[in-house]
């Protein structure tokens, strides 16, 4: 049997529903072999982040190299990546393995606003990384910090990802989720070429816990199984929407999303 596999270089959320958690279980769920390599642990429950913990470099390097000795995996997504050094270490890592279909969703900030991407790693993130991207999936705020501009409107939101495909991305995704002047939550997707909309109904809830995390992953896994770009995205924003639709009603505040959901539905695979 050959199984497609999906590497996440990532935050430990300890309480299970963003990063690397998110991660492999959405890769689980989409039938891709799930690896990590993990940047720093997080002591993290829905109620914010209690503490950061970066992974010494030494053991950052000797996990990405643990996997290209030996692993190919078919697609990578970066998330919580915290440190300039981190960021070079990974984009050494990209290009040495040859690791061709790179997602990054530029983790900078939690939603309780505890820090996952230290301010002057933002300069090493936009020079070493993003020109190795296959896609990038900043929300508002961080598609802010990448290009420099402020991005209010729907036009504006397709400007940014024009950029930051012009800045080297082969795609970008700016994601709608926090704009809340619409019912809908629309992503702009610019692939290098044209615009496609990816668009669902709003939720209401508090429940959105790793949201990013699960999207961007599940455009990994899909990735990883051969989609194409499009396909992939629509397949990420269908699981997405379950996940969050589905709600599981843990923990006392930002609950996690669902990520058994989009199966549970009945989606075939
Ligand atoms: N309340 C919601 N209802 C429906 N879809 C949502 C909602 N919130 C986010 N999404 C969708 O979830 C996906 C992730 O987007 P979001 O903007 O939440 O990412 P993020 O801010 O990076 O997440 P995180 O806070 O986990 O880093 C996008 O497809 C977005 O449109
Ligand atoms: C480890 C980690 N990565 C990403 C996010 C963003 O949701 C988070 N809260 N924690």
């Amino acid at each position: 049997m050959s199984i497609h596999q999906a590497l996440t270089i990532a935050g430990s959320d300890s309480g299970g529903g963003a990063g690397i958690q998110a991660d492999l279980k959405t890769f689980q769920e989409l039938g891709v072999y799930g690896m990590s390599v993990i940047t720093a642990v997080t002591a993290q429950n829905t109620a914010g982040v209690q503490g950061v913990y970066p992974v010494e470099m030494a053991g950052v390097i000797r996990q990405l190299d643990s996997i290209g000795e030996d692993l190919a995996p078919d697609a990578v997504k970066t998330g919580m990546l915290f440190s300039a050094d981190i960021i070079r270490e990974v984009a050494q890592a990209v290009r040495r393995y040859g690791w061709r279909q790179l997602v990054i969703d530029p983790v900078m900030v939690a939603k309780g606003g505890s820090v996952l991407l230290q301010q002057q790693a933002v300069q090493a993130l936009i020079d070493e990384l993003l020109p190795l991207a296959a896609i990038i999936t900043p929300n508002v705020p961080e598609a802010e910090l990448l290009t420099g501009m402020t991005i209010r409107t729907l036009a504006e939101r397709k400007q940014a990802a024009r950029q930051l495909v012009a800045m080297g991305a082969r795609c970008a995704v700016v994601k709608g989720g926090h704009d809340l002047s619409t019912n809908q939550a629309v992503d702009v997707m610019y692939d290098g070429e044209r615009f496609h909309y990816t668009e669902s109904p709003r939720i209401d809830t508090p429940h959105t816990h790793g949201t990013g995390c699960t999207y961007s992953a599940a455009i990994t896994a899909e990735l990883a199984r051969g989609s194409d770009m499009l396909s992939a995205v629509r397949t990420a924003k269908a699981f997405v929407q379950a996940a969050i639709a589905d709600g599981l009603g843990i923990g006392s505040v930002h609950g996690p999303t669902n990520h058994f959901a989009y199966r549970r539905k009945g989606a075939v695979l």
